[in-house]
């Protein structure tokens, strides 16, 4: 699967029109390639995921986007405007949350973002209504220090959004958060998105990329080896869905002879059948006497993850075909702008 073949004619991804337009960028740490003729836009309003393994590239990619790095050639536009050398007008129109917030630690909650809303020329009223977007009303007269490890990620989060920016930048944010203060970190960003924000976001979580992204990325190796909707990227990925019946309703041979059935294992407790036609296989199930306890579970972001990203049998990893585009040098400059 390659970037040209998954990305869909969406008027959105013109770099004319785009949020962010990355052309063919490379990075390279010493011998390490972090990213190798990366191309990718990301159009205004929409919410896009990167996704990929440890030391896949998304840091390195997230900082050229935001300014923090120079890259070592291709072209990047952010709102219209080179991100590099940093451009003091760009700033304010971008919100950024890092994996490693700094915080004032012995201020309040309120006093923090009031400090870092401050910082921007933003008004009080913000503050309170950022507080309440990120649930952290409650907390708002507690010392940073004494919050919880979630309730700092969400003022992380609150610091990024204090000042109303247009682009996102949101670096793996529910890391720390327990399953229900995710859920509503999630109403969050939808409520961002909904309000014609722009957002990219970095996370290890496929059902999450899968529930709040309209197209992501997925990085390997530094290059894109994947770029479209969750929903494209599954359906083009062909990937099985899994029937799953009780254990006892047939041998594993016997289910490997329905027609339709690819292949048939017993995992986790159940018969799992895998097909690529799932309604037939559930008529002939239907046939062999009903569908009393019989379950489906459809392909999911993660199992194309999985294809894309998992070492091969020989250790090696899918290696993406991604186009190589021409590549413009930047202006020589610091390598890292702070
Ligand atoms: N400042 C640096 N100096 C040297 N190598 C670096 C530096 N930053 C990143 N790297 C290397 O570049 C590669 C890409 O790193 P990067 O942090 O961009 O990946 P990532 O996809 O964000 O990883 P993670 O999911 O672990 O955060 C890795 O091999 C990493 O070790």
């Amino acid at each position: 699967m390659t970037e040209t073949e998954t990305v869909p004619a969406d008027p959105g991804d013109r770099a004319g029109d785009a949020a962010i337009h990355v052309e063919g960028v490379s990075k390279r740490y010493g011998s390490r390639q972090a990213l190798d003729g990366v191309s990718l836009h990301v159009a205004r309003g929409e919410f896009f995921g990167l996704l990929g393994p440890n030391g896949a590239g998304k840091t390195t990619l997230v900082e050229i986007m935001e300014g923090l790095r120079r890259a070592d050639a291709g072209t990047v536009g952010v709102l219209g405007a080179s991100p590099w050398p940093r451009d003091a007008a760009l700033l304010p129109r971008l919100g950024v949350q890092t994996q490693s917030s700094a915080f004032f630690v012995r201020l309040t909650a309120q006093e923090h973002l009031a400090t870092v809303a401050a910082l921007y020329g933003t008004g009080r009223a913000a503050v309170e209504r950022t507080l309440r977007a990120v649930a952290l009303t409650e907390q708002r007269d507690t010392r940073v220090e004494d919050l919880s490890g979630g309730q700092r990620q969400r003022l992380a989060i609150a610091s990024a959004l204090v000042h109303d920016p247009e682009l996102i930048f949101l670096d793996e944010p529910t890391a720390a958060l327990d399953p229900q203060a995710r859920r509503d970190l999630w109403n969050v960003l939808r409520a961002l998105k909904e309000a014609g924000r722009t957002i990219v976001y970095t996370t290890h979580h496929l059902d999450e990329a899968e529930a709040l992204c309209d197209r992501v990325a997925i990085l390997v190796d530094g290059r894109v080896a994947a770029l479209d909707s969750p929903r494209g990227l599954v359906g083009a990925a062909g990937a099985a869905t899994s029937v799953l019946l009780p254990p006892d309703r047939m041998t594993v041979a016997q289910a490997q002879e329905v027609e339709g059935v690819d292949r048939a294992v017993l995992s986790g407790g159940s018969l799992v059948l895998e097909t690529r036609v799932s309604g037939k296989v559930m008529s002939a199930l239907d046939a062999l006497g009903g569908l009393d306890g019989v379950q489906t579970r459809t392909a999911t972001l993660e199992d194309v993850y999985l294809k894309l990203t998992s070492p091969a049998a020989d250790g090696t990893r899918h290696t993406p075909q991604t186009p190589q585009t021409p590549q413009t040098p930047q202006t020589p400059d610091r390598e890292h702008q702070t």
